[in-house]
């Protein structure tokens, strides 16, 4: 049984006709993007925007209506996936490297919906490692300022070469192990210059819809 499809599925029955969607990045919002093609091919009237230029691709060989960002005054509803997220809803994104088209897309939305396999609630943030968008620009500077938050920062890479996010920057993976302040690490990763944004999303989800391995969806609120 595909947990993320069935999690995909259930949250685009919260998309109505004429809503602004986003469109998240990713193996679970991939199957968001698909199921709202097949709606779209329906009779569904939506406009999106993507989180990535993968998911701008998707949706453009789905048949989802894209809209420049420029035309639209916010979005109704994002659907997105997640790394890791707790029972506050608060998040790690930013494994696909699109971590800031995301948050600016979830800032923009009444509401984010998560879509997630089980595997991915976690009682505590922290297991998978935190990702970083920073400048190239004296990135060495940059990522001795992460060493000075008592994490260990692996500059991503991708076959072998530095991996580039769609803006150009490139993410350090930051290894903390437990993240007990979240908050405090989010104010104090910001604080850095060369930092353009990091992978915590908190207080931004409104739901995340859940695939267990029992077939089962269940909808966590905020
Ligand atoms: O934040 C993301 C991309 O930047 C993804 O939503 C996150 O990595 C989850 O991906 P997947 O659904 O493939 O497990």
């Amino acid at each position: 049984m595909n947990l993320k499809r069935i999690a995909a599925e259930k949250a685009v029955e919260f998309v109505e006709d004429g809503m602004k969607v986003g469109l998240g990045t990713g193996s679970t919002a991939y199957w968001a993007i698909c199921k709202l093609g097949e709606l779209v091919k329906e009779g569904l009237s939506i406009q999106a925007v993507a989180t990535s230029l993968a998911s701008e691709k998707l949706a453009q060989e789905h048949g989802v209506p894209l809209i420049p960002f420029a035309k639209l005054d916010g979005l109704d509803l994002t659907i997105d996936g997640a790394d890791e997220l707790d029972h506050q809803l608060r998040l790690i994104k930013g494994g696909g490297g699109a971590l800031l088209r995301e948050k600016i897309v979830a800032f923009h939305s009444k509401q984010l919906i998560i879509v997630a396999d089980e595997s991915k609630l976690v009682d505590t943030l922290g297991t998978f490692p935190l990702p970083v968008e920073i400048v190239s620009f004296a990135m060495e500077w940059t990522m001795d300022a992460l060493r000075a938050l008592h994490c260990k920062p692996m500059l991503r890479t991708d076959e072998e070469k530095l991996f580039v996010t769609d803006n150009g920057n490139y993410i350090a993976d930051c290894h903390f192990e437990v993240i007990s302040d979240a908050e405090e690490l989010q104010r104090r990763l910001m604080g850095i210059p060369g930092i353009v944004d990091q992978g915590l999303f908190l207080g931004m989800a409104s739901k995340a819809v859940i695939g267990h391995s029992s077939g089962h969806v269940n909808i966590l609120e905020r």
